[in-house]
């Protein structure tokens, strides 16, 4: 089916709505197909049943934040060792996705759907998250491309170039991300507030897809999931009761979900085991997600200016602290019969330039062969011209073996202390890494404000999870002042050399981008909400909320029933 949704008219109709729900984002005959009365009631049941635990989860986040703020540091719980001791493992691997070697992610567009899915990848991550602006259009679109692919009928038309898309027999899984536990949906109020975000994804897709799925790509399982930005096993606890739900009203097996859960929060890789333990009848492993956990250690860290990062191009996985909980992360699952699953690399393919597009390929191929060789199961790949690099990478060491489950168990890894897990990185800090937060940032910024959640930036993928490192590193810096190396040696980063630098970056991401697509873009409103974040007095827990405000769009003619 092609997707055409209506142009644009005042609203005269309304979706249909159980008592409680009331649907603020725009109508659209084709989002009315998504947004039935039985799928809109099964949402409002996660909600209610489930609004409670969520609501306590993060005022545990909150409370351990005051924790670190006070100068305590993240470490393993003695109340959970029997956890960690214990001789437990997950339930096995479903065949259909036994072999994870290179999973490709994107957000839920068309076209980006179709070509992932084509990609030869062996697994696609469809992201309503880090790679995806939630707005109501983008969230809604999202929900019809993916149920259009799993029923198999997606074609996109891309008119500029008359070319026809549409799947291959051969495609990879499909795994979708719903959005962190943090975030609203703005645009579904139930019972008078706004839904949590991530049980609209979870419950609109699942509610839609399960039966299909199953008979098509889960050989019986499914539909798999990724389940990011956790920080405690309680957290994986309410997804786990989650699912035991959705299989409920769906009349499946128990343990049919699966998902493999992002361990990118500082706190949550102390709850590694906990976390399988919560989840082991739905677990299909962990994985690295290497940029929010970047970001999520300055913002552990943000009162401890002992703490404080290099330039965030010299935090990679080479540093001590990434490593380690990397290894760690592969022991903890190969122990639990499950994925160990690596990350992404930021470099993105160069068209124009031969020798940059050499050099970008060479630093991912040298990434996912210290992946493969530590143990990893697998791989994420940004881009479909970075999968041959990946596939190459992850089969020339593990052949026709579909992962290193049980081949490589990293005992080694036992010996990793909480010390080796919160080692300071090292670098230095300079002036251009400043200035390059602040390009990256506000650039990002304008793109989320006008739908785009991942972009190509200075050949490098960019999306919600590497832009907050930009922002939370620039706030570390002026709020301890940091002296600078390099170019700056010497000069303390201060709110007026931010200013300065503010102004001068704005220029040239002028002159880059030309004087007609920064007059139309965001870029202005980018950089005002950029630098108040930046120069906050308190750090904003996530730039996405922050600013959410700004892409919501309420019709409240929707509801006066015409
Ligand atoms: C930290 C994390 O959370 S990582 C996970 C979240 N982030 C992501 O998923 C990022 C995914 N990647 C992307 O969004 C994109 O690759 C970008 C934005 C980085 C670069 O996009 P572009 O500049 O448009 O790439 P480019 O122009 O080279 O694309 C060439 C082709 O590849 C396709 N393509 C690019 N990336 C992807 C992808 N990830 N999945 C599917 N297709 C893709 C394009 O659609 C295009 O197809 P076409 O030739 O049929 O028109
Ligand atoms: O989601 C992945 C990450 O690296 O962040
Ligand atoms: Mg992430």
């Amino acid at each position: 089916m092609e997707l055409e949704t209506s142009v644009y008219r005042p609203n005269v109709a309304v979706y249909d709505s159980p008592d409680g729900v009331e649907v603020r984002g725009r109508y659209d005959q084709i989002f009315a197909k998504i947004l039935t009365r039985e799928a809109l009631s099964f949402v409002a049941e996660l909600q209610r049943e489930f609004r409670g635990h969520v609501r306590y989860a993060m005022e545990c986040r909150k409370e351990a934040r005051r924790r670190y703020n006070s100068g305590a540091v993240p470490g393993f719980d003695p109340s959970t060792k029997f956890i960690r001791d214990g001789d437990w493992i997950c339930a096995s691997v479903p065949p259909a996705v036994a072999d994870r070697r290179v999973e490709i992610t994107g957000p839920v567009e068309r076209k980006m759907i179709i070509n992932a899915l084509n990609s030869g990848a062996k697994v696609f991550m469809a992201d309503f998250e880090d790679a995806l602006s939630p707005s109501w259009e983008n969230l809604m679109r999202g929900h019809v491309n993916l149920k259009d692919a799993v029923d198999g009928s997606i074609t996109f038309h891309d008119k500029s170039r008359n070319r026809v898309y549409k799947l291959n027999d051969q495609t990879a899984k499909l795994f979708v991300r719903p959005r962190g536990w943090h975030l609203p949906e703005a645009h579904i109020l139930i019972d008078g507030e706004p839904a949590t975000g991530c049980l609209v994804d979870f419950g609109l897709y699942f509610f839609h897809n399960y039966a299909k799925f199953r008979q098509t790509q889960g050989s019986g399982f499914g539909p798999f999931f990724y389940l990011p930005k956790m920080e405690h096993s309680r957290e994986a606890k309410i997804w786990n009761s989650v699912f035991e739900r959705a299989e409920k009203m769906a009349g499946i097996e128990r343990g049919s979900i699966r998902a493999t859960v992002l361990i990118e929060t500082l706190p949550a890789v102390f709850q590694m085991n906990e976390i399988l333990y919560e989840l082991r009848d739905h677990s299909v492993g962990l994985n690295c997600g290497r940029w929010d956990y970047i970001f999520s250690y300055v913002k552990t860290f943000q009162s401890h200016p002992d703490r404080l990062l290099p330039d965030r191009v010299l935090v990679g996985m080479g540093q001590h602290f990434m490593r380690s909980y990397s290894d760690l992360l592969i022991r903890t699952c190969h122990k639990r019969g499950v994925h160990a699953m690596g990350g992404m690399a930021a470099q993105i393919p160069i068209r124009d330039d031969p020798k940059a597009n050499e050099m970008a390929l060479d630093l991912v191929r040298k990434d996912k062969l210290r992946e493969v060789r530590a143990g990893h199961d697998g791989t994420w790949a940004a881009h479909p011209g970075l999968i041959p690099i990946c596939m190459e990478a992850f089969t020339g060491h593990m052949g026709k073996s579909p992962n290193q489950i049980k081949s490589v168990k990293r005992e080694d890894a036992a010996a990793i202390t909480e010390e080796d897990l919160l080692q300071i990185p090292r670098g230095v800090r300079t002036l251009e890494g400043l200035r390059l937060n602040t390009r990256v940032g506000i650039q990002y910024l304008a793109a989320w404000l006008t739908g785009s959640g991942s972009v190509p930036l200075y050949n490098l993928m960019e999306d919600a999870a590497t832009a907050e490192i930009s922002r939370v590193q620039n706030w570390q810096w002026i709020r301890y002042g940091v002296e600078l190396d390099g170019d700056g040696l010497g000069v303390r980063v201060t709110k007026e050399l931010f200013g300065r630098v503010v102004e001068e970056e704005m220029e040239r991401i002028e002159k880059e981008v030309g004087k007609d697509k920064f007059k139309k873009g965001m870029y202005k409103e980018a950089c005002k909400m950029f630098t108040k974040q930046c120069t906050a007095p308190e750090l904003d827990d996530f730039l996405t909320l922050a600013v959410y405000n700004h892409i919501v769009a309420h019709y409240p003619i929707n509801n006066s029933r015409l």
